[in-house]
C-alpha cells in the first residue's frame, strides 16, 4: 500500500477554560492515502475544525503523533512548520480570507512565488486553475468586486495552486447559499480528483459527504464510526 499522506495516532487535545479542562479530541487514528477524499462529519463541538487544524500544523499543544508525507511533525520548529505547509498542503477555509489589495490572479500567485515558482509560471498555471473553475473573465478582479461564490472558488484555486498532497477544508461553503454551494464544492471536488490531491473536508452536509471516497464520523472527540471501512493498517 502507497504511504499514507497523513498518519494520526492518538490524537488528543484538550482546553482549559475557567480552570475546567475540556478534552476536545481523546486518542484520533486516522490515516489517508495519496488521492483519498475523505468527509469529517460531527455534530457542532465534535471537534473537527481543531482537528484541521492540528492537521494543518497551525496550532501546537497537542498530544499524539502526527506524520505527514512520512515526516513526523513533532519535532518541527515553527519555520519547519510552515515550509510543510507550504509545500505539502492547502486550505479552504468557510470563509475566503484572500488578500484584498490583490486582484483574484494575484491571490493564487502568491502561495507559488513563495515557494520560488517563477512569476510567468506561476501566472499561467493561476489562470489554469481559475480557468477551470469558471472564472476566465475575473483575473483582475479583487475580491470585494466578486461574489461570494466567486470568492470561494477563488480561494479553492489559490489552495490547489503548488499541488498540494492533501487539501484540508473546513466548511468550505458554510457561508454562502445551497445552490452556489452545491456548485462550489462540485467544482472544488472534481478538481481534487482531476488533480490526484487528498483531501479531509470537514462539513455538515450529508449529501456531500457521502460523495466522497470515505465518511470519518467524529463524536466527543473520537472517531465514531467510518463508512465505508476503514482502510487495513
Ligand atoms: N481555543 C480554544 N479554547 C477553548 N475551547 C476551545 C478552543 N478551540 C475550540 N474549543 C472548544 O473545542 C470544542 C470543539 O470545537 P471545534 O471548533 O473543533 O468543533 P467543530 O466540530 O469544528 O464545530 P462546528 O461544526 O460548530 O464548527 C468546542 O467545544 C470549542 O468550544
Amino acid at each position: 500500500m502507497n504511504e499514507p499522506v497523513i498518519r494520526l495516532r492518538n490524537l488528543a487535545r484538550s482546553f482549559e477554560q475557567g480552570g475546567v479542562v475540556i478534552d476536545v479530541l481523546r486518542g484520533v487514528n486516522l490515516e489517508i492515502a495519496p488521492g483519498e477524499v475523505v468527509a469529517l462529519l460531527g455534530p457542532s463541538g465534535s471537534g473537527k475544525s481543531t482537528l484541521l487544524q492540528a492537521v494543518g500544523l497551525l496550532e501546537g499543544g497537542f498530544r499524539g503523533s502526527i506524520e505527514l508525507a512520512g515526516t513526523s511533525a513533532q519535532d518541527m520548529d515553527a519555520a519547519e512548520r510552515t515550509t510543510m505547509r507550504r509545500e505539502h498542503l492547502g486550505f479552504v477555509y468557510q470563509f475566503h480570507h484572500l488578500l484584498p489589495d490583490f486582484n483574484a490572479e494575484e491571490n493564487v500567485i502568491l502561495p507559488q512565488l513563495l515557494l520560488g515558482v517563477k512569476r510567468a509560471e506561476a501566472s499561467e498555471r493561476a489562470r489554469e486553475l481559475l480557468g477551470a473553475l469558471g472564472l476566465d473573465h475575473r483575473f483582475d478582479h479583487r475580491p470585494s468586486q466578486l461574489s461570494g461564490g466567486e470568492q470561494q472558488r477563488v480561494a479553492v484555486a489559490r489552495a490547489l495552486a503548488n499541488r498540494p498532497q492533501l487539501v484540508l477544508a473546513d466548511e468550505p461553503t458554510g457561508n454562502l447559499d445551497e445552490k452556489t454551494s452545491d456548485r462550489v464544492l462540485a467544482q472544488f471536488l472534481e478538481l481534487v480528483r482531476g488533480q490526484g490531491n487528498a483531501a479531509l473536508v470537514a462539513t455538515h452536509n450529508e449529501r456531500l459527504a457521502a460523495s466522497m471516497d470515505r465518511v470519518v464520523r467524529l463524536h466527543e472527540g473520537v472517531i465514531e464510526r467510518e463508512t465505508p471501512a476503514a482502510m487495513p493498517r
